[in-house]
C-alpha cells in the first residue's frame, strides 16, 4: 500500500536508490537525489533536533537540482556524464574552493560520504536486538564514516541530536512498511542496492582522485 501524500515511506526511498543503477552499471542522478529527498522527510519528522541536519542535506540537494534541471542537464543525467563534464571542463576545484565552490563533483561527495553512514546505520538497525538503542547505532555509524570528515563543533551537535532518536522498534514503525518484522525484511532487500550506488561512486571517484576534494 502507497504511503499517505507527503508521509515517509521507506519503500519510496529504497525504490529511488535501486532505480538509481543502470545495466551499464552507471548512476542515475534523478534517483539518486530523489531517494536524498526521501530520507530528508524522514529526518524533518523526528523533530527540529535534526534540521541543522536536514538543512544542510537539503542545501546540496538543491545544488544538484539545479544542475539537473539547468542549460547543461544532460550532463548531469549520470554520476558519470558528470565527472567527465567538470573534470574536462575545469569546473572543479581540487585543492581549494575557490572559483567553483559547489562543483556536483564536490557535492556529490558530501552526499557519497553520508551514503556509507546510512548503509551502517541501516545494517546496524536491522541485524540489533529488538532492545537495541538507536542512538547507539547511530552513533557508532557516524563515528565510523562521516565523524572523520566533521569539525569538532558539528560532530558534538550530531552526537548529541542522536540522542533524540526513538527506540530501534519505534524507528522501525515509522518506516511504514508495516511492522518491525516487515521492516527489517525490507532493509535486508535493500541493503544490497545502497552498498551498489556507494560502491560505485567509490570506484568512480578513486578512479579520478576526487575522494578529497576541499
Ligand atoms: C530508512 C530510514 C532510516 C534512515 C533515515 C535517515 C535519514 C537521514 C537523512 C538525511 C541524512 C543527512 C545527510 C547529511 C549530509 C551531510 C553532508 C555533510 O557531511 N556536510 C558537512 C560538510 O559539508 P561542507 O561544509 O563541506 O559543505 C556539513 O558541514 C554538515 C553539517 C551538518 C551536520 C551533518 C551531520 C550528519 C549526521 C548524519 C546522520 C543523520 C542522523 C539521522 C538520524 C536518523
Amino acid at each position: 500500500m502507497a504511503a499517505a501524500p507527503g508521509a515517509f515511506s521507506l519503500r519510496e526511498v529504497l525504490a529511488a536508490f535501486q532505480a538509481c543503477v543502470t545495466e551499464q552499471r552507471e548512476v542515475l542522478l534523478g534517483p539518486y537525489l530523489q531517494g536524498w529527498r526521501g530520507l530528508v522527510r524522514f529526518l524533518n519528522g523526528l523533530g527540529a533536533i535534526f534540521s541543522f541536519i536536514s538543512k544542510d542535506a537539503v542545501t546540496k540537494i538543491q545544488i544538484m537540482e539545479s544542475y539537473c534541471g539547468g542549460e547543461q542537464q544532460e550532463e548531469y543525467h549520470t554520476l558519470q556524464s558528470m565527472v567527465s563534464y567538470e573534470l574536462s571542463r575545469g569546473l572543479v576545484d581540487l585543492q581549494r574552493r575557490s572559483s567553483h565552490p559547489d562543483s556536483g563533483c564536490r557535492t556529490i561527495l558530501r552526499l557519497h560520504r553520508a551514503l556509507r553512514w546510512l548503509q551502517l546505520f541501516l545494517e546496524g538497525l536491522r541485524t540489533a536486538q529488538q532492545d537495541a538503542s538507536t542512538s547507539a547505532i547511530c552513533t557508532d555509524s557516524y563515528n565510523a564514516s562521516l565523524a572523520a570528515y566533521h569539525p569538532w563543533v558539528v560532530r558534538k551537535a550530531a552526537v548529541v541530536a542522536f540522542c533524540a532518536l526513538p527506540s530501534r522498534n519505534a524507528f522501525l514503525e515509522v518506516m511504514n512498511v508495516g511492522g518491525p518484522e516487515e521492516a527489517v525484511e525490507m532493509l535486508g532487500n535493500a541493503l544490497p542496492h545502497i552498498r551498489d550506488v556507494y560502491g560505485i561512486t567509490q570506484e568512480l571517484y578513486e578512479q579520478h582522485h576526487l575522494l578529497n576534494l576541499p
